[in-house]
């Protein structure tokens, strides 16, 4: 939540992590056959803070959600959600990055986002009448209650982001990871995702977002992960979002612009070389 009191990691410094802390990452180093993408990261996310994620393609955001997500395993150091380094099953939900998707698949609205109760759901266990309800509840939250009966396939690149946002809802999770929620969706809608995303985080749910819009994770997030294979800098956006640690980050020459309390990335047009 924005005014909370927040831990400040920065260039990898590593903090105590609160032991109530849903997410606990200590020098995590892992990656894919014998390449290491992720290099002693270490970060502590609040119960409650709504995190960005920054970083060039390739810098690893994608591969820290899924060790988060307990898809990738550590080669060393550890993960903890909620306290267990095990699996965490439906207390995270991910949204994923809307392209990765096959939108052709035969299926409405409504049965996407049942799919989120899936995780909740015992040994052969059909959907029962609650189910359905907290799915149709989810919809509601995220303005697609009048879509419910559309074949998925039908639907614009805003609306399909809405629906993975409500299929993850759906499994109730204290945990949200999302990749990328706002690629492609026009700024009304995104301004909804993203007041959908404060009002989750003000109860308590703590969300991660990896997003390539620099403007919107300085005004809208409370904290931001600068992340290129190491924490680059990791704290509130005021302290990470200088033009000193964009360029480590990004290894490139970007602007920040800063016009009253708005700010702005460029990139810088009179620059031609890397840093
Ligand atoms: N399944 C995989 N097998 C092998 N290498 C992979 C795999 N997935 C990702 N990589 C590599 O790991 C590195 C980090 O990828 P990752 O997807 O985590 O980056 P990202 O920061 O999410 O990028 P983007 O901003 O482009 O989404 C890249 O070099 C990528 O090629």
């Amino acid at each position: 939540m924005k005014g909370q009191p927040v831990q400040s990691t920065i260039a990898n410094g590593v903090a105590e992590p609160a032991t109530s802390a849903p997410i606990v990452v200590r020098n995590l180093t892992t990656g894919y056959r014998e390449n290491p993408v992720l290099q002693d990261v270490t970060l502590t996310v609040e119960r409650g803070s709504l995190v960005g994620v920054i970083g060039p393609n390739g810098g690893g955001k994608s591969t820290l959600f899924k060790a988060i997500l307990g898809l990738l395993r550590p080669w060393s150091g550890t993960v903890l959600i909620e306290g267990s380094p095990r699996r965490p099953g439906p207390r995270i939900a991910y949204v994923p990055q809307a392209e990765t998707v096959d939108w052709s698949f035969p299926v409405t609205v409504h049965d996407v986002v049942l799919m989120g109760r899936t995780p909740r759901l015992g040994f052969l266990r059909r959907p029962r009448a609650r189910d359905h309800e907290i799915a149709t509840e989810a919809l509601e939250a995220v303005g697609m209650q009048e879509y419910r009966d559309r074949q998925i396939g039908e639907l614009s690149g805003g609306q399909r982001q809405r629906v993975f946002l409500a299929r993850a809802l759906a499994q109730e999770p204290s945990i949200l990871l999302l990749d990328e929620p706002v690629s492609g969706v026009d700024a009304v809608t995104q301004h909804q995702i993203f007041e959908l995303l404060e009002r989750l985080c003000q109860r308590g749910i703590t969300a991660m977002v990896a997003s390539h819009d620099l403007s919107c994770v300085a005004q809208r997030f409370d904290q931001v992960l600068l992340l290129n294979q190491r924490v680059v800098a990791y704290g509130p956006p005021e302290e990470v979002l200088t033009q000193e640690l964009l360029n480590e980050t990004f290894r490139s020459h970007l602007l920040l612009l800063r016009v009253g309390e708005r700010t702005f990335v460029v990139e810088d047009p009179d620059h031609h070389g890397t840093a």
